[in-house]
């Protein structure tokens, strides 16, 4: 395994809400991050079928175009009554003609589960892969974890994406009723961080 060695580190994501989580997971470990968006790069097609396909598709993307070790998280949720959609398609059941809409997204995915009368708990796992990639094509996985169940109504505004019906083992709040910060110690991506630290920073 390679070891990461600077205090900045690029983040292959367009996404904010994630970008905000994971500058606060780095910062722990006195590490900048510098966004793709703010470099000016574009967001790659996600032609893959798997998370770890496309988080790989993302990172090598990053590297190449600026010859700098480049991190990417591809994430989603899973959801057992649905044999694991969205999934990786998790973002696309959000796209609109006007941008996301993960309102609509979260209507989309609480009605499909009432059409199929899904028993309740409506059981379902976030997941986060992590690829760092530098620019000789080298790169490392790493793979994290939430479990929880699919909740209704939605939940507060704290987070994003499906934050507010994702209610994680062992909380009675979901994610979007969480302090932000409380729902970084324990969610899918710090589960992948972690790992990625062990593997990579220390
Ligand atoms: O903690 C989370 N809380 C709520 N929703 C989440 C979370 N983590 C991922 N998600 C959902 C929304 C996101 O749109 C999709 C991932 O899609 P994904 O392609 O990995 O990210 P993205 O397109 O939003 O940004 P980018 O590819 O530039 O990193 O799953
Ligand atoms: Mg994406």
């Amino acid at each position: 395994m390679r070891r990461f060695d600077s205090d900045r580190l690029l983040v292959a994501t367009h996404n904010r809400g994630k970008l905000e989580e994971i500058a606060k997971l780095l910062e722990t470990f006195g590490i900048a991050v510098t966004a793709a968006g703010e470099m000016g790069l574009p967001e790659p097609v996600e032609t893959e079928s798997t998370f770890v396909g496309n988080a790989r598709i993302k990172a090598h993307a990053a590297a190449k175009a600026t010859g700098l070790p480049a991190l990417a998280d591809d994430s989603g949720i899973s959801i057992d009554a649905l044999d694991g959609a969205p999934g990786v398609y998790t973002a696309d059941w959000a796209e609109t003609p006007q941008g996301r809409d993960f309102v609509m997204a979260m209507h989309k995915t609480w009605a499909l589960l009432e059409s199929q009368d899904a028993p309740l708990p409506r059981l379902a796992q976030f997941r986060c892969t992590l690829v760092l990639a530098w620019p000789d094509g080298h790169d490392e996985v790493f793979e994290g974890v939430m479990p929880g169940q699919v909740v209704w109504p939605m939940r507060g505004d704290q987070g994003h994406g499906y934050d507010p019906i994702f209610q994680p083992d062992g909380f009675d709040v979901t994610f979007g009723e969480m302090d932000r910060w409380q729902k970084n110690q324990i969610s899918h991506r710090a589960d992948a961080f972690r790992k990625l630290v062990q593997g990579c920073f220390t």
